[in-house]
């Protein structure tokens, strides 16, 4: 199991509902999960109690088997090692290259510089970067930029990927190339969670997919689509969540006409 919540609440504020509402879930090394939900829904929560960013207010967050409770704090960084990040806007450095955006991920904690000259190409390759080393950030397109994102991110072979909106800031082709590189990452037996908007990707990926709606989890799918769960209400007063119908959600019947505007 790599990460496992028990009945876990976070409260940000007692006079509003929780962030997070007694949430049970696991998800297992190897998985490919997308977390899914509207905005406000508990994605970020979920991620930042993952990495300890925040801790619940109520339950047990496990990550790697460990209770990220009991971690006293000058062991966090050794959690947050075995983790890897990306985020919507990449957080590059600005003023480094891409082989020293990624290699300063493992300055930061120590590595040789013998691993490094190694590992730093190696892991350029793996996301399809091979021969840029030397660009600046600026000198990168979105795609590229957000491939060093991942590079830095997984240059230490975390066992755990967590990926925030990582095609919230690319357009669809982009997104697509995007997401083989992090299912190639997966398949080399990396875990990934994943919070997206983004029902092209979840739909053509089909993998787990887990939605929240003010931070409880109503859906929790192995193969799933994105859709929202909606409530409605039965005939004899009870209510009930149901996947919306896609069909639901299609625009107005075609009407040629409107292709003349
Ligand atoms: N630092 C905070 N202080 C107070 N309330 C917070 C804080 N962070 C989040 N919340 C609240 O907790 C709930 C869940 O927020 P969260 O950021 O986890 O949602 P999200 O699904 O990530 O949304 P988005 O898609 O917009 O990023 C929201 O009601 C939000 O207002």
């Amino acid at each position: 199991m790599m990460i496992r919540f028990e009945h876990v609440t976070k409260v940000y504020d007692a006079k509003t509902r929780p962030g997070l509402d007694d949430i049970d879930i696991e998800i297992n090394r190897g998985d490919f999960a997308f977390l899914v939900g509207a905005s406000g829904s508990g994605k970020s929560t979920f991620l930042r109690l993952v990495l300890r960013e925040i801790t619940a207010t109520n339950g047990s967050v496990h990550v790697a088997g460990q209770n990220v409770a009991r971690i006293p704090s000058w062991r966090v960084p050794k959690l947050r090692r075995g983790l890897g990040v990306v985020f919507q806007d990449f957080r590059l450095l600005p003023n480094k290259n891409v082989f020293e955006n990624v290699a300063f991920a493992l300055q930061v904690i120590g590595t040789n510089r013998s691993v490094i000259r190694e590992q730093v190409p190696e892991t350029l390759r793996l996301v399809g970067l091979e021969g840029k080393g030397k660009r600046m950030p600026h000198e990168l397109s979105g795609g590229e930029q957000q491939r060093v994102g991942i590079a830095r991110a997984i240059v230490n072979k975390p066992a755990i990927l967590l990926a925030d909106e990582p095609t919230g800031n690319l357009d669809p082709a982009t997104s697509v190339e995007i997401m083989n590189v992090l299912d190639r990452i997966n398949q080399n037996g990396t875990t990934v969670l994943m919070a997206t908007h983004d029902n092209d990707i979840v739909n053509t990926m089909r993998r787990r997919v887990i939605e929240l709606s003010a931070g409880k989890i109503v859906r929790d799918e192995v193969a799933g689509e994105y859709t929202t769960m909606i409530p409605i209400i039965n005939q004899d007063g009870s209510r009930q969540l149901r996947k919306a119908n896609p069909k639901d959600q299609a625009i107005a019947p075609f009407d040629p006409e409107d292709e003349a505007l």
